[in-house]
């Protein structure tokens, strides 16, 4: 991947995502669309940020920045993570592959030796509790399974063996439950906030539900459409599922974004 150095840099300590004064526009002239515009994001080392927006509004944008898949048109993006990982809606695993294998693949194409690699994805493959269905291939596990085993591939691509100092790793998650049904999405989101809190990963997680956003992440962006910018950030209390709190940051919110999606559709 080629890496344009004047707007992308180490960020300075302790910080694993920084954007200042980011703007997206893809297109030139009359066809030009701005993505993004004026958009300042820092995320700290091993904290969980939820992405917040109505469809369209930049985020998939976002991550693919953060990911160093694209440049911006303006401002800089700084990213701590050597190779930030990204985990989608649809689990995307080679279907030739074993689970074992599909987690294995990260750390192969990094170079790591056999041995390890394999303790490693047998490592990650216990964390998401699939345990003991190594060997089975996509076609034979659930979408909750399948998006387990995702989730595995996305912790061994951000953290490598896991052995380096600092080796939380940076994982971006853009909808990674929506296509699940309810009941496995409720799961997957504890399942994801435990293995988060076991592996110090910071996680950038983009998705319209404010539900979601309010039971996984501690700060929440909303980010508003064309072009995407920053409205306004919440920091989620802490203690867990539906307190009083939480209710009421959700409803909080749910207004915002309602204003939000009115204001651009008018
Ligand atoms: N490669 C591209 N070329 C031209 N326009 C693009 C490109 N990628 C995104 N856009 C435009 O930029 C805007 C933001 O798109 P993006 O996919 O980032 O939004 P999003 O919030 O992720 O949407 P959704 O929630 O529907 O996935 C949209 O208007 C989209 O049409």
């Amino acid at each position: 991947m080629t890496v344009d150095l004047t707007t992308r840099r180490p960020p300075a300590r302790d910080t694993a995502v920084a954007l200042s004064g980011v703007a997206k526009t893809f297109g030139t002239g009359a066809g030009a669309v701005t993505a993004l515009h004026g958009i300042d994001l820092t995320v700290g080392d091993g904290e969980f940020v939820c992405v917040l927006g109505a469809s369209g509004c930049g985020k998939s944008t976002l991550l693919n920045l953060l990911a160093g898949l694209d440049a911006p048109t303006s401002g800089t993006v700084a990213v701590g993570a050597p190779r930030p990982s990204f985990m989608f809606q649809e689990a995307a695993l080679m279907p030739w592959l074993t689970a074992l294998r599909n987690v294995e693949l990260p750390l192969q194409l990094a170079g790591h030796g056999r041995a390890a690699r394999r303790a490693r994805a047998e490592e990650l493959l216990a964390l998401v509790r699939l345990e003991g269905l190594g060997a089975k291939r996509p076609h034979e596990l659930s979408g909750g399974m399948r998006q387990r085993v995702s989730l595995a591939r996305a912790l061994a691509a951000a953290t490598g063996l896991g052995d380096a100092p600092g080796a939380g790793g940076l994982l971006l998650m853009d909808e990674p439950f929506a296509a699940l049904d309810a009941i496995t999405r409720d799961v997957l989101q504890g399942e994801l906030l435990r293995v988060w809190r076991a592996t110090g990963t910071t996680v950038v997680f983009v998705t319209h539900d404010v539900r979601e956003a309010v039971r996984l992440a501690e700060r929440v962006v909303l980010l508003s459409s064309r072009p995407g910018t920053v409205v306004r950030e919440w920091t989620v209390p802490a203690g867990g599922h539906d307190t009083e709190a939480r209710t009421a940051l959700h409803d909080d919110i749910t207004g915002r974004l309602r204003q939000v999606i009115t204001s651009h559709a008018a």
